[in-house]
């Protein structure tokens, strides 16, 4: 059991009764593992199956056919309220009781199976200090007198309160402004790796998923498993053309983001400019990027152990970048979807 996946679909295939005609099921055969202690993230155009699919791990949605493993078992087998103190589960809008207060509705869960006062009591204020809402300040308020992204908190210390193996995810983040999504997705990746946690995350918003994911599944209509790779595999080596299409605008700032300098980008000359921070090799492209535009020449570049292995120019992040996106096998090189990065603009 050890080894199984936390969550495994296997020939999973779900059509709702009013779907029109038999061809067009929500989730049409899937089969995906999700590995324990990793996030991954579903992302696809609206409508393609992506909640449906999230909901079936839970059980809110039961599937037409095939099977969906929980630590091996099968969740059809698991009691629903066992199933849920198991999977945590957090959507956009929360869905907090507006008439209890927050301690109160962090106690949801641990009420439901049954935990004494006291015991809820510490978890609960364990909880909202792990989400970053000191309980001395925020136990007491109610929903309404929460901001959008404290509400999300909430809702993240209610899917956790009995500390679950599995958190599903549905757009977590959605209903919060963009600069307040941004701190929840960093404070989120915190909580994550502290707790080590597996989570399944639903969205539409490719940043959200390169930069929350261990791994991405792009889907298309039907649960279709376009590319399932890591997020600088996406963006740098799409898979298909809706994959190209989908991390298509703003793919260089991507790969800004997600790629590093290597050694073999740098110029052989140790040549040391100025005005810079000193930049080693293993640093983030737009990092290098940012330094070179504050300095006034090539920047020296050291290794590890602080050595001066070479030095960094623009050219050296372009030939980073042509190097993220030349196809490294045959199973990349699809249809001409990566395009080469010379030719992208953001
Ligand atoms: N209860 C339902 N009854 C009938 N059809 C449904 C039901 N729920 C979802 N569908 C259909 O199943 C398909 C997949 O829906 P789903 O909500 O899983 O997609 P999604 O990728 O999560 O979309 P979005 O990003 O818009 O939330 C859609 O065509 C949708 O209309």
């Amino acid at each position: 059991m050890a080894d199984d996946p936390a969550i495994a679909f296997e020939h999973v295939s779900k059509s709702y009764a009013s779907g029109r005609g038999g061809s067009g099921a929500a989730v049409d055969d899937l089969s995906l593992a999700v590995q324990p202690h990793e996030v991954l993230v579903l992302v696809g155009p609206s409508g393609c199956g992506k909640t449906t699919t999230l909901r079936m791990a839970n059980r809110l949605v039961e599937p037409t056919s095939g099977r969906i493993l929980l630590q091996g078992e099968d969740v059809t087998t698991v009691d629903p309220v066992g199933l849920r103190r198991r999977m945590g589960y957090v959507i956009q809008n929360v869905g907090l009781f507006p008439h209890r207060t927050v301690a109160q509705n962090v106690a949801t869960v641990p009420g439901l199976v049954g935990w004494d006062r006291k015991r809820t009591a510490a978890r609960v204020d364990e909880l909202l200090d792990l989400v970053g809402l000191p309980p001395d300040r925020y136990a007491r308020r109610f929903p309404h007198e929460l901001s959008g992204g404290e509400r999300q908190r909430v809702g993240v210390a209610r899917a956790l309160a009995t500390d679950p193996p599995v958190l599903l995810m549905d757009e977590p983040f959605g209903a919060v402004d963009p600069v307040g999504r941004r701190r929840l997705q960093t404070e989120f990746a915190r909580i994550q790796r502290t707790l080590g946690i597996t989570v399944m995350l639903v969205t539409h918003d490719i940043d959200e998923a390169v930069r929350m994911a261990d791994r991405v599944a792009v889907l298309s209509p039907g649960a279709h498993i376009e590319q399932l790779a890591s997020p600088l595999d996406i963006v740098a080596r799409p898979a298909t053309p809706a994959v190209a299409d989908l991390v298509g605008r703003g793919r260089t700032a991507r790969l800004l983001a997600l790629g590093r300098l290597e050694r073999a980008d740098l110029d052989p000359g140790v040549q040391a400019g100025t005005g810079g921070p000193p930049l080693t090799v293993g640093a983030e492209l737009g990092d290098v990027l940012s330094a070179l535009v504050g300095a006034d020449g090539p920047l020296p570049v050291q290794d590890e152990q602080g050595r001066v292995v070479g030095s960094a120019t623009p050219a050296s992040v372009v030939r980073a970048l042509d190097r993220l996106t030349e196809p490294d096998d045959e199973t990349h090189a699809t249809d001409g979807a990566a395009a080469p990065v010379g030719t992208l603009r953001t």
